[in-house]
């Protein structure tokens, strides 16, 4: 498919599912060859990194465990004061090499805010693993450890991205038509 239109807006293809799996085996190549031995502790933020993770497991061949986690933030209670929530993380992180897993870094915002809500857990390590990078997009000083690909400033769905929910489900992934 070239183009797909979701709800209002056409969207124009923009990475093959080939080239998509190509990156990912050789970020999974490059966790195992530093991870090995370290027992990592995968936190796959959900919902846009099921596909990603799905693929990427499937060809991480060290030990380790995969947990999911979804972010809730709503206001404290002070007016301004944000506060962010990580449900699902029942496993203790405490001395763990821990990889976050994630579709896309865009502005760093998310991200940012889930390593500070981690650290308060004592890792030993926190790696991250995201299929995209936006760097043209980037607000914070974040180094991934393990992109699969970089692109630029576009907005993109398919391959677990959404547009207002819809989109998640395409093998390949578009970038907005202009
Ligand atoms: O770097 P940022 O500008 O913070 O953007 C990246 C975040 O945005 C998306 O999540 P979203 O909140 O849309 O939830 P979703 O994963 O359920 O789509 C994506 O999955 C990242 O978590
Ligand atoms: O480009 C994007 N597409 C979908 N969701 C997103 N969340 C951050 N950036 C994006």
């Amino acid at each position: 498919m070239k183009s797909v239109k979701i709800k209002d807006k056409e969207f124009e293809l923009f990475i093959e599912s080939g080239k998509i799996a190509n990156n990912i085996a050789r970020v999974a190549d490059q966790i195992n060859a530093d991870l090995k031995g370290k027992n990592p502790l995968f936190l796959v933020v959900l919902n846009g990194a099921f596909m990603f993770a799905a693929e990427l497991m499937k060809k991480v061949s060290i030990p380790c465990e995969i947990t999911f986690i979804r972010l809730a933030s709503y206001k404290g209670t002070s007016s301004t004061e944000s506060v962010t929530e990580i449900l699902g993380l029942t496993e203790s992180i405490e001395n763990r090499t821990v990889v976050i897993v994630e579709d896309i870094v865009d502005s760093g915002n998310t991200l940012a805010t889930l390593i500070e809500e981690l650290k308060k857990h004592h890792p030993c390590e926190i790696k991250i693993a995201s299929l995209l990078l936006k760097p043209g997009a980037l607000k914070y000083d974040l180094q991934p450890d393990y992109i699969a690909m970089e692109v630029p400033p576009d907005f993109l769905v398919g391959y677990g991205l959404d547009y207002d929910g819809y989109g998640r489900n395409l093998a390949d992934i578009y970038k907005l038509k202009n």
